[in-house]
């Protein structure tokens, strides 16, 4: 099995809403995301012999994906007032709403089904929130039941 890496890193803010600790006021974290391709077999022609994807387009997906959320106060819907949340976009910053509370976990599922939609065949995303803290999805082998 050959196995692929690319990695990007993106600096944004977020909050953990009910959240009892340090971490429900909003704070920022360099996140920096691994993007693991898998492939039994390597391209054997052309351009792209002997790999499983060029490394400059990995490399160029991944950066777009995370790109988006750089620079950005990460917002779990609903967890802010109303107005609050409107003063801050009136006052032109970048805002994400995501639907899911903004962990680590969550970023790591949400890239993987992200670059799999990119017809990669994703082997695992890793998402470290701070230099000793990260988060790994990756597709759990299919188990077989035999009666
Ligand atoms: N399983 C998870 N736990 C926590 C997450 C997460 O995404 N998944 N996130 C947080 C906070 O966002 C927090 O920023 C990170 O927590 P912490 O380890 O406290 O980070 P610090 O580097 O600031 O820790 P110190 O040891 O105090 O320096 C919380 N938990
Ligand atoms: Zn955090």
């Amino acid at each position: 099995m050959y196995l692929l890496k690319a990695e990007h890193s993106f600096d944004s803010a977020h909050f953990l809403a009910n959240y009892n600790g340090k971490c429900r006021n909003i704070h920022g974290h360099r996140w920096k995301v691994i993007v693991e391709v898998q492939a039994e077999t390597l391209i054997n022609e052309g351009q792209l012999d002997g790999m499983v994807v060029d490394f400059g387009d990995l490399k160029k997906d991944v950066k777009e994906m995370v790109d988006h959320y750089d620079h950005a106060l990460i917002i779990q819907e609903n967890t802010m007032r109303r107005e609050t949340l409107t003063y801050l976009i009136e006052d032109g910053f970048k805002i994400i709403n995501v639907a899911f509370r903004p962990t680590a976990e969550n970023f790591a599922y949400l890239f993987f089904k992200t670059m799999e939609k990119r017809r990669y065949n994703v082997k695992r995303t890793i998402v470290y929130e701070t230099p000793t803290n990260c988060a790994t999805y990756e597709k759990s082998e299919g188990k077989i039941c035999i009666r």
